[in-house]
């Protein structure tokens, strides 16, 4: 599998945020996002998870056509928002994402166990704390198989401990073959990642 961007453009509201993005990404590679804010590090996510249309160039997935027909069916994205009902708990909301994503992976337990959460898989998700809902959030892409993993400040808010913990994740995924590109302010522990530094 490769995710590959051709001379990729993204606008919002009318306006060019970005112009001129390629890269091309092999399974088991990240690319690490950098530049100031403003620069259209989060557009750019956007537009590859599909959340946002291509304004130019080309976005494709090769050598996964029977599995993932698009770009966004292969993605697990991570925004800033945890995407999270807060009345629901914490195993509820990940419950939801397994049955709406479907490619069942590990379940909620599991899912909460891996990030160190188990044992509040029963509270409501609007009772933790920001870094304890970041954490939820990151059990999320483990509930669904999906090999794009699009993340935007994952670390945001984050102990040492679970930065660590979820540096470790990120490799696993890599290891099996999966793909990441995330977006950061921040060093996230991957080493060998290529770059791509937005201007704005
Ligand atoms: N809905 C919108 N309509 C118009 N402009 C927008 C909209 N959302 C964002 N922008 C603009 O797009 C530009 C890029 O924003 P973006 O969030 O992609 O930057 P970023 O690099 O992720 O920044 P940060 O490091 O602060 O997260 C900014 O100038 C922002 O004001």
């Amino acid at each position: 599998m490769r995710l590959i961007a051709e001379n990729l453009g993204g606008e919002r509201g009318g306006e060019t945020i970005f112009s001129g993005i390629g890269f091309a990404l092999e399974k088991g590679q990240a690319l690490i996002v950098t530049g100031p804010n403003g620069a259209g590090k989060s557009t750019l996510l956007r537009v590859v998870a599909g959340l946002l249309p291509v304004a130019a160039g080309r976005l494709l997935l090769e050598g996964g056509a029977e599995d993932f027909p698009s770009v966004a069916s292969a993605c697990h994205y991570l925004g800033h928002q945890n995407a999270m009902k807060t009345a629901l708990s914490v195993a509820e909301n990940l419950r939801f994402w397994r049955d709406f994503l479907g490619a069942d992976f590990l379940s909620a337990e599991e899912a909460l166990e891996t990030v160190g959460l188990d044992g509040i898989g029963h509270l409501p998700f609007g009772y933790l704390s920001a870094g304890q809902r970041r954490r939820a959030a990151i059990a999320k892409l483990l509930v669904s198989r999906r090999p794009l993993w699009l993340l935007d400040e994952p670390t945001a808010g984050l102990d040492k401990a679970s930065e660590e913990r979820f540096a470790v994740l990120m490799r696993k995924h890599l290891e099996d073959g999966g793909i990441v590109v995330a977006a950061t302010h921040l060093a996230l522990g991957l080493g060998g990642a290529k770059e791509l530094r937005m201007t704005g």
